[in-house]
């Protein structure tokens, strides 16, 4: 293995309590009613304009008043990031561990990376990623492999040599479709789907836990 590809939402942060109080003081701003922890955590994981979408329409709110709700999410965001939001046991050293091991790393959210780069710094981790990319950065976010194989030809690593670690559907899709191996942690959002039915090389409860003598067998 060459290089490691990691997810930011449900992978190294818990981010679910950033999210419920954005999403909650944009709803406020255009007198709409709160959603439950529980709707937003089934619903992040496909960028920001898909959950102020699903919002909207949880909220009972025509999709016309999309444009005010994004306004308002992105400035309430961006004023509590990272406030409501932990590190997962285990992300620090697993993030040494694997630069430890020589390989290099990508963050690659489907958060706007003006919300992922703030973030990353305010946790700590950021000094341990060459690239970090959004949903954003590309024409595409995952489940497409469009940002995986983009993040690849930065980072300069073949697909098949660069590890893929997240914690939800979207991540497997665009990994095997990709043609990169696959980690996934048992912690994360997965749109409420407990992850251990999608397939991967590994599942794991730490970031700290990856079998890197194992992963760095295969061809
Ligand atoms: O912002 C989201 O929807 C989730 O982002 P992720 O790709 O870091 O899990
Ligand atoms: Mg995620």
């Amino acid at each position: 293995m060459d290089a490691a590809i990691i997810d930011l939402d449900g992978t190294m942060v818990d981010t679910l309590g950033d999210f419920v109080v954005a999403l909650n003081a944009m709803l406020a701003d255009l007198s709409l009613p709160a959603v439950e922890r529980h709707f937003v955590e089934q619903t992040i994981g496909k960028g920001s304009e898909h959950l102020i979408r699903r919002t909207l329409a949880h909220a009972g709110a025509a999709p016309e008043r999309f444009d005010a709700a994004f306004a308002r999410y992105q400035y309430h965001y961006l004023a509590i990031n990272g406030r409501h939001a932990e590190l997962y046991p285990g992300v620090e050293e697993g993030l040494r561990q694997l630069r430890a091991a020589g390989l290099k790393l990508a963050c690659l959210t489907n958060k706007p990376g003006a919300f992922a780069r703030p973030l990353l710094a305010a946790k700590g981790i950021d000094h341990f990623f060459s690239f970090v990319f959004g949903g954003d950065a590309f024409a595409a976010k995952k489940p497409d492999p469009l940002p995986l194989l983009k993040t690849c030809e930065a980072l300069g690593t073949p697909p098949g040599r660069t590890l893929m670690v997240g914690d939800s559907s979207n991540d497997a899709e665009a990994a095997h479709a990709a043609g990169c191996p696959l980690v996934l942690v048992s912690y994360g959002y997965n749109h409420g789907q407990p992850v251990h039915g999608l397939r991967a090389e590994a599942h794991v409860d730490r970031l700290d836990q990856l079998d890197l003598a194992a992963l760095r067998r295969r061809p």
